[in-house]
């Protein structure tokens, strides 16, 4: 059954990660909202590890706080029943099943020893869960990792990187599983850098890159569409003197199959534009970009 609870379930605010002269993680703030998927995204060395560690109480911060239903980790009385977390490494050993593995963790959570089949069950692993760690192909020790995560029943599910080395059809498992874990309306927050694998399961997306917030907000909003801003196409009855005007007033505009295609702006602003040249549009709209294509840019942009 879906549990709730008034709180947000993931509040960062201020988080800061400093190793040496590196700082990995710099002032975040962000926060996720409940029953939603979100995708924590920044390309290689954004800090996404380092923030989701922290927020798991692996790493202390060197400033700010990162908490879960209100409470920094290390504070919560039953944090297993809160927070599931699918990190890189299961702790599992190479010559306990992944059955051993799972009761082990019970035992140290004081959770009930049925819950173990349950798990298995719900990740399909019954029929493995009885082979050595040590011979599970990466699927199944993804799957092995999601089913530790599940032992508490938690209402948030945090996943570092969850399609890392997985095929197609290891990959379209965990979505799907992920999905119905949401469904159920939990919280799921995914870190990854491979925008394409997750994009069809993403309601709303946080940016980061280098340990800094570039974007929140839902798909829509970050792909430009709801923001008004974006790419916009315009027919015009002169393209070329749209053209002409548009670049005359410093915008980034280029000819596209007899549009005007403007890199950046709003529908409102070209329409503005066009007015004034006495220009008429048959026909202006707002180009959605991927998220893959939106995340390129504010990734790009905030790197140099
Ligand atoms: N224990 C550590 N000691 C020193 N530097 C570290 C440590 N952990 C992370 N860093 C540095 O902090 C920065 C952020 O690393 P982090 O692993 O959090 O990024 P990431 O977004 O998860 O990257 P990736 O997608 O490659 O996993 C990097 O520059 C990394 O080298």
């Amino acid at each position: 059954m879906p549990k709730r609870t008034d709180t947000t379930p993931i509040a960062v605010d201020g988080l800061t990660k400093k190793y040496g002269s590196v700082t990995a993680v710099d002032q975040l703030s962000f926060t996720v909202r409940p029953g939603r998927i979100t995708g924590f995204l920044g390309p290689n060395g954004a800090g996404k590890t380092t923030t989701l560690r922290m927020t798991l109480g692996l790493v202390t911060p060197s400033a700010g706080r990162a908490t879960i239903h209100g409470h920094i980790y290390r504070q919560l009385a039953n944090p297993t029943s809160v927070v599931g977390a699918v990190l890189d490494d299961v702790g599992a050993h190479d010559s306990r099943s992944g059955r051993h593995h799972l009761r082990q963790l019970c035992a140290a959570a004081r959770i009930p020893a049925s819950r173990v089949d349950d798990v298995l069950a719900e990740v399909d692993l019954t029929q493995a869960a009885d082979r050595d760690y040590g011979t599970y192909s990466r699927g199944m020790r993804q799957r092995l990792s999601l089913a530790q995560a599940l032992l508490g029943d938690p209402e948030v599910l945090i996943m570092d990187e969850p399609t890392n080395g997985l095929d197609p059809s290891g990959i379209r498992w965990i979505l799907d599983a992920l999905r119905e874990f949401a469904d159920q309306g939990r919280t799921v927050l995914i870190s990854t850098h491979v925008i394409a694998e997750i994009q069809s399961l993403l309601e709303d997306v946080i940016i980061i890159n280098r340990g800094t917030l570039v974007a929140q907000g839902t798909v829509a909003q970050v792909c430009g569409s709801e923001s008004g801003t974006g790419q916009v196409s315009a027919h015009a009855s002169d393209p070329a003197g749209l053209l002409a005007a548009a670049r005359a007033k410093g915008l980034s505009a280029t000819m596209s199959g007899g549009a005007v295609l403007f890199s950046d702006g709003g529908i409102e602003q070209v329409s503005a534009l066009a007015a004034q040249e006495r220009i008429t549009l048959r026909e202006v709209s707002s180009l959605q970009h991927s998220l893959e294509a939106a995340f390129l840019n504010l990734t790009r942009q905030e790197g140099k």
